[in-house]
Order: structure tokens, then C-alpha cells, then sequence
């Protein structure tokens, strides 16, 4: 090894935001790292940071608008040495990095699906017409409507503790969440129901877990090479080459989901209207090798597919 290991005089520092599901995903880091260098936890500093996104909760998501709003802090401290490496849900990276920030190392990929949560039904179908589903998911409340028209969609913003108890106050009969994050919770039987992706194709990168860090670390650029998910790598490269191509940031209703079968890799991707009148889906197969490549495919054949207008509300 060309570099020194941490030290409990010499933390290597993580970032995290403070909710938590993402202090869950920082110390899950923090185990696998303690396990693959044989190192013990005081060698390691996990470091919660208030993100513009976490500060402001009373406001839609897509209002607020700019990509990164819950990165640029933990960014900047990565930037100015504050910490080493940062651990994010890849759900809600944008596609490019900063300058002088590389994001190559996942951690081997939870389950890809959405919880159906409720106090009253059991799942999507026994939904009586009209009923009320709370989201803050573009994306959610998009797919849902394109099948069910009739229900009613309300604001739901805030971490899953926040959500599950405005569902309890009877705010809605019932709210979507990450079946990921409930796992990594420790909280699986919140869910009612897992929604297969055939009737809810998930956010890109949903249930996957990234780690950042500074391109010229050499220490963490070899620590994090130890405990990368090859697989969920590649299903990523493809599922984000999408997105990137549909310009598309964590809020817009883009879903996209890519398994590896063999040596290829397949993946569909899904755009439509936020209020769910049009759906425009497609699918297709390559190589792994051709990941990316595969992903830009489905993303300009979906652009070619979709009226013109279909983008306009973004501006
Ligand atoms: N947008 C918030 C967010 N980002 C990642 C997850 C869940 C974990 C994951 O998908 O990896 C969640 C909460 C949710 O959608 O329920």
C-alpha cells in the first residue's frame, strides 16, 4: 500500500446528511470500511451536515429549484478538506460532478422498489376512487395518476419519520416510500406492500449508495476501490447515462430501471406528464460494455417519441 491508513489521530472524515436513513447509509460505509482494512470504528468520523435542502421543509421540492441542493454543503467541505469522502442516496445526485469530485464507488444495491405505505389499504388496487395519496415525488405522483386519474395527490415533504406521522395524523391515506430505505431503517413492515417495478418503475439509481470523494485523494480513491459493487456500477452507468440524456435532475417524472442478465444488461426508461396524462416508456438490451451507451439509446428514442411540448413545463 502506498498510503497511510487512518487513524484514530487521523480520522478518515465522512459526510452524511443528518436524517436518519442517512446516517444509517454513513455508518453501513463505515462498517464495510472497518471490515475490509481490519481497522476499528475510532479510526473513522462520521461528520452530519445541515443541507439547504434539509433547511428548508415547507416548500415543494421543485420550488425551490437548482440541482444539488442537498450535496452543495457536504460538497464544499469535501472541497476545502473539512471531510475525505461523502455518502449519498445516488437517487438524489445530480449527473455531473463538481471539479475535482469523483463519485465511482457504490455499495452493493438495496431493493429497487417502492413501498406502498398506508394505515387502511393493503395496496395501489384497493385504493377506493378518490382517496388521497401524499408525495413530494414528481415522479410518484406522475406514474400514479397516468393509472389512477381519480385519486386525489397531496404535498408530502420531509424524512420518512416526518411522512410516516403525517399519515398517522390522517393527512393522506396513504404515501409512497423507498422499500431501500426502509430496509436500511431497519423498518421493512412500514410497507404494506412492495410495488413490483412492472407498475412502478423506479427513480434511476433508487436503492443505491454512493460515495464521493476528492479526485487527488489516493487514500480514499484505494479504500473506496475495496468496497465498490462492481454490478451496481454497471447497472447505474446505464440508468444515469439515461437521465443525463433527458437532462433530468432527482425531481422530474423520469423513472429508469436496468438489470444484468448474463453479459447484458437491459434497461427501460420511463418519462412523463406531471400530472400523469402521458407516459412515453422503452426498452432495450446490450452489452454491459455498452452500459452508457445503452442508456443514451432509450433516452433519444424517448425524445423523438415525445411530442414537443413535453418538456415545456420545465421552464
Ligand atoms: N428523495 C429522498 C430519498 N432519497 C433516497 C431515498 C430512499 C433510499 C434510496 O432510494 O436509496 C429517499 C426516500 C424515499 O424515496 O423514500
Amino acid at each position: 500500500m502506498t498510503f497511510a491508513l487512518p487513524t484514530p489521530a487521523e480520522p478518515l472524515k465522512i459526510g452524511t446528511r443528518g436524517s436518519p436513513l442517512a446516517l444509517a447509509q454513513a455508518y453501513e460505509t463505515r462498517a464495510r470500511l472497518m471490515a475490509a482494512f481490519e481497522l476499528p470504528e475510532a479510526c473513522f468520523d462520521v461528520v452530519p451536515v445541515v443541507t439547504t435542502g434539509d433547511k428548508i421543509q415547507d416548500r415543494p421540492l421543485k420550488e425551490l429549484g437548482g440541482k444539488g441542493l442537498f450535496t452543495r454543503e457536504i460538497e464544499e467541505m469535501m472541497l476545502d478538506g473539512t471531510l475525505d469522502i461523502a455518502v449519498h442516496s445516488m437517487k438524489d445526485m445530480p449527473v455531473e460532478q463538481p471539479e475535482g469530485l469523483v463519485l465511482d464507488c457504490y455499495l452493493p444495491r438495496e431493493d429497487v422498489r417502492d413501498a406502498f405505505v398506508s394505515t387502511s389499504a393493503g395496496s395501489l388496487a384497493d385504493l377506493a376512487q378518490g382517496q388521497v395519496v401524499g408525495t413530494s415525488s414528481l415522479r410518484r405522483r406522475a406514474q400514479l395518476l397516468f393509472r389512477r386519474p381519480d385519486l386525489q395527490v397531496v404535498e408530502f415533504r420531509g424524512n420518512v419519520q416526518t411522512r410516516l406521522r403525517k399519515l398517522s395524523e390522517g393527512v393522506a391515506d396513504c404515501t409512497f416510500l423507498a422499500m431501500a430505505g426502509l430496509n436500511r431503517l431497519g423498518m421493512p413492515e412500514v410497507a404494506k406492500s412492495a410495488i413490483a417495478p412492472e407498475e412502478m418503475l423506479p427513480a434511476v439509481a433508487q436503492g443505491a449508495i454512493g460515495i464521493e470523494r476528492r479526485e487527488t485523494d489516493q487514500r480514499a480513491e484505494a479504500m473506496l476501490s475495496e468496497i465498490h459493487d462492481v454490478p451496481t456500477g454497471q447497472r447505474l452507468a446505464a440508468e444515469r447515462a439515461f437521465l443525463a440524456a433527458l437532462d433530468g435532475s432527482c425531481e422530474t417524472p423520469i423513472a429508469g430501471l436496468a438489470l444484468l442478465e448474463g453479459d447484458e444488461i437491459w434497461l427501460r426508461g420511463e418519462i412523463l406528464r406531471p400530472d400523469g396524462s402521458e407516459c412515453f416508456a422503452d426498452e432495450g438490451r446490450a452489452s454491459i460494455s455498452d452500459a452508457a451507451a445503452l442508456g443514451d439509446e432509450i433516452a433519444r428514442r424517448l425524445l423523438s417519441r415525445a411530442p414537443k411540448d413535453f418538456f415545456d413545463w420545465r421552464e
